[in-house]
């Protein structure tokens, strides 16, 4: 992590606990909002106004919070308007690189070679997680957000005119009633499998283990019982972020993270909804299954040899035939 703007050499991908043992999260640093004109948002200074081609965005492609950006993008068709970069996969020891690995890019726009380097050019004296997604203003020269909670608003609705309105992830009527929701799935689930996944304690990993599984539970029933989407007809942000987490759970966090109760594809409503989801037009194309895996398991202090698994077989996702895998005798 950064301190003071200086790169720390002891960085080391456990983050911090609580007394427990329990996976603390960091709290993101910067908080401005792009608007349609300029004023300032529900945090942060003005002066962000919404402009063709001045904002870009850093993400991971194995992250389910940049993911949630990206989906964002891509349905309210804003490839045109917002530029983005993706890091390469695995987290190296100076945290996320830009590459080549396939699917990766270079920083062709600020040139830097690590996203902590981007931190320092917001600001020279940061301390904190280089975390992503990043959202960056080309012309200030700086991080208009890096909260993916609030990005996703941003593009659903700071955009204007410039974005497209055939959804609006947050509708006035619904807002109190995603929020309550959002309340319950982010710790318990989109946070829960981390908390199961970086516990240093048999009490915290349980004690996340349960959360993860009763929500599950409790989102199997609310779906089997309607639909299609959490709140019935319309896609809103709270399926955005529910599905980011379980596109990864059977090729992630079920083994990495120790999430092996069941998978997702035992689920037959959130399974069904999943594939929903994955049907919208755009949103396959912001998941890539091997930066997931990739990404996961380089996870040194989950996973010190590093090695990647072949499996899970996930059809209509990411089928493995063994045939293409196994040595040839
Ligand atoms: N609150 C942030 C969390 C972002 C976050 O934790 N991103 C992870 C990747 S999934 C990251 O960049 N981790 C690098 C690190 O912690 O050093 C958000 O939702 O935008």
């Amino acid at each position: 992590m950064l301190v003071d703007g200086k790169w720390t050499a002891e960085w080391h991908p456990v983050q911090a606990t609580d007394a427990k043992g329990g996976f603390v999260r960091q709290v993101s640093g910067f908080r401005n909002w792009v608007t349609p004109d300029d004023s300032a948002g529900p945090t942060g200074e003005g002066g962000f106004k919404a402009e063709a081609g001045r904002y870009h965005l850093y993400v991971a492609l194995i992250c389910p919070w940049a993911s949630r950006t990206l989906i964002g993008r891509k349905l309210k068709k804003l490839e045109d308007v917002i530029s983005v970069s993706v890091v390469e996969p695995a987290l190296a020891a100076e945290g996320w690189k830009f590459g080549t690995y396939p699917g990766s890019n270079l920083d062709t726009l600020n040139g830097a070679t690590y996203m902590h380097q981007i931190y320092t050019s917001a600001d020279p004296h940061y301390t904190g997680r280089a975390t992503v997604p990043v959202l960056w203003d080309k012309e200030r020269k700086t991080i208009v957000n890096n909260e993916s909670a609030d990005i996703l608003r941003m593009l659903n609705s700071g955009f204007g005119d410039l974005a497209d309105d055939t959804f609006d992830f947050y509708p006035e009527p619904l807002r109190d009633q995603i929020d309550a929701l959002n309340d319950r799935i982010y710790p318990r689930l989109n946070n829960g499998v981390y908390r199961a996944g970086f516990a240093t304690t048999q009490l915290a990993y349980e004690e996340a283990f349960a959360d993860v599984f009763s929500m599950l539970d409790e989102l199997e029933d609310r779906l089997s019982a309607g639909g299609p989407y959490l709140f019935g007809s319309s896609l809103t942000e709270a399926d955005i972020r529910l599905f980011v987490t379980l596109v990864r759970f059977d090729a992630a966090y079920f083994g990495l993270f120790k999430c092996n109760l069941r998978r997702i594809a035992d689920y037959p409503a959130l399974n069904a909804y999943l594939h929903r989801i994955l049907a919208v037009p755009g949103v396959a194309d912001t998941v890539n299954i091997d930066h997931i895996k990739q990404g996961y398991y380089s996870i040194k202090a989950l996973n010190p040899n590093g090695i990647v698994p072949v499996g899970p077989d996930l059809p209509g996702l990411y089928p493995v035939e063994l045939a293409t895998i196994r040595p040839s005798a």
